[in-house]
């Protein structure tokens, strides 16, 4: 681990109805006085109700994407301001579902976490290789050059976190050796504009595999998706990071 804070944050993705608050609550009960950063981030029709459920706790509530502008007319989206007034304190942008889904570029991406930091949200920025970039032997260069378009001027430790998740390893069950992510890491951790920036892995983290993961020394904690949607999956996972 680096000297950067610790974070385990939660991706729910499109996954999420009113009843599911109920892990929220659980997991908001099961760590009163967290040693990390703890941060759940659900579809944006349950952040307010999230804030509210765990309001009081150290569970923090984030979003998943949020527009460049303040406000204004683009249907269906959803401003970094209009998150801050739900209640979140954080938003994930980047995300290779986003770019892959939405065609959203680095330069974009950028966009979001300067909109992001204005509206006082912290930018959890995602970088990460496909599998045939993987293969072709492209991964630092394509994570370094997405870091490099992706972070906004100002960006520093307080207002960002990069997350770290090789496309072929989100859902699917696979995780790149210990070796791999961290030589991945660790280019990411000199590349960075500030060395305190916190660090994270995402793609198949489950609580079989959290400790040796986070045992990796430029890993400040994780990103997760399935393994967030269960607060007691979830919280083998933060116990981990807590002991790492
Ligand atoms: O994409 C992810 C988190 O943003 C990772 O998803 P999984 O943990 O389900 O592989």
């Amino acid at each position: 681990m680096s000297h950067a804070c610790k974070l385990a944050a939660g991706n729910w993705k499109m996954n999420g109805l009113s009843a599911d608050l109920e892990q929220a609550r659980a997991l908001a009960a099961a760590f009163p006085d967290p040693k990390c950063g703890i941060l759940l981030c659900p579809p944006a029709t349950l952040i307010s109700a999230m804030a509210e459920a765990v309001s009081g706790s150290a569970v923090m509530v984030g979003g998943q994407d949020c527009h460049a502008q303040v406000a204004g007319a683009h249907t269906g989206d959803i401003s970094a301001h209009m998150l801050a007034d739900a209640g979140a304190r954080q938003v994930i942008l980047g995300h290779s579902e986003r770019r892959a889904d939405h065609a959203e570029t680095s330069a974009q991406v950028a966009a979001k976490a300067a909109a992001a930091h204005a509206a006082g949200l912290v930018a959890i920025i995602c970088v990460g290789e496909t599998e045939a970039e993987r293969d072709a032997g492209q991964t630092l260069e394509i994570v370094l050059s997405q870091l490099a378009h992706s972070l906004p001027d100002g960006a520093n430790s307080a207002n960002t976190v990069i997350a770290y998740e090789p496309v072929w390893a989100i859902g699917t069950g696979r995780t790149p050796t210990l070796d791999q992510i961290a030589e991945v890491h660790d280019a990411l951790r000199a590349k960075l504009p500030d060395a305190a920036m916190s660090l994270l892995y995402g793609g198949s983290v489950k609580p079989g595999n959290a400790a040796e993961i986070f045992a990796i020394a430029n890993v400040d904690g994780a990103l997760v998706g399935g393994a967030s949607l269960k607060a007691e999956d979830f919280g083998a996972i933060i116990a981990a990071l807590e002991g790492a």
